[in-house]
């Protein structure tokens, strides 16, 4: 494991927790914390909202990789921990959910409720890693900038949103080329299959019927079994659901936390 590092954070909603319970949201592998600007309006209404930074990712700092996943999950504590916010809940998207997956079973005093939206507890072809670690070592991340981001939305909400796609490329093309690499390599290696059901937190598996990054099938089936108690609700959208879905997504969120 290496050392922590404080990650770059915007709070939205109320200034002390006191005031309104913490949520942290946490993105996806080439994203930074903007990708939750359309659904901060509805959780900002009912908590503290902190948005991060993975390490390698946005404003925040890029120690030498590879990275692991118990490492973004150390920078997250380490982040909290300098905020003082002791209890929190998450929400994570496919990266975010991996941490969140990290932080719920090995930190279980830590996470009070868990959203994983469009996540994997282990991708078993290791292979599509292995090219992609390939390609970004040899031209960095802007030529599979828009690859990737095709993956992200449907093509219908694609053409319908030309402006979403448009900025999507640009953060993942923008982010650090040794920051995204050392995240594959992270979840290269990710299996957390054998931890889900030791999870504890009420938890809400999120997932996007026209995802081809993390479908259904196996991925959030296997979570939402794995997970004891944990519900599995699939909207009409493709990786990233919270942006393509917002209002439901948002919806789902608020009240599953607000049980
Ligand atoms: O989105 C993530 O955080 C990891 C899964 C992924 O890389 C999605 C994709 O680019 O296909």
């Amino acid at each position: 494991m290496s050392d922590a590092v404080l990650l770059n954070h915007v709070i939205d909603g109320p200034e002390d927790d006191a005031e309104a319970p913490v949520l942290v949201l946490s993105g996806s592998l080439g994203s930074t914390l903007d990708m939750w600007r359309p659904n901060i309006p509805a959780l900002a209404e009912r908590f503290r909202v902190i948005r991060l930074d993975h390490r390698g990712h946005g404003g925040s700092p890029v120690p030498d990789g590879p990275y692991r996943m118990p490492d973004l999950a150390g920078d997250v504590l380490a982040t909290l921990d300098s905020l003082g916010v002791e209890q929190f809940d998450w929400c994570g998207l496919s990266m975010g959910g991996m941490v969140g997956m990290h932080l719920a079973s090995e930190h279980p005093d830590r996470v009070r409720r868990l959203v994983l939206c469009c996540t994997s507890a282990h991708f078993p072809d290791s292979t599509a890693w292995t090219d992609r670690i390939a390609a970004v070592a040899d031209g960095g991340t802007a030529p599979i900038a828009a690859t990737v981001v095709e993956r992200w939305f449907t093509p219908e909400w694609a053409a319908a949103h030309p402006e979403v796609v448009e900025e999507a490329t640009s953060m993942v093309a923008e982010t650090p080329d040794a920051g995204y690499l050392a995240s594959c390599q992270a979840i290269e290696v990710w299996d957390h299959r054998d931890r889900l059901p030791s999870i504890t937190a009420p938890t809400l598996v999120i997932a996007g019927a026209a995802d081809p990054s993390t479908p259904v099938e196996p991925h959030a089936r296997t979570i939402a079994e794995g997970i004891p108690g944990a519900r599995l609700e699939v909207l009409p959208a493709a990786h990233l659901a919270t942006i393509e879905c917002a209002d439901d997504a948002s919806r789902l969120i608020v009240e599953h936390l607000a049980r």
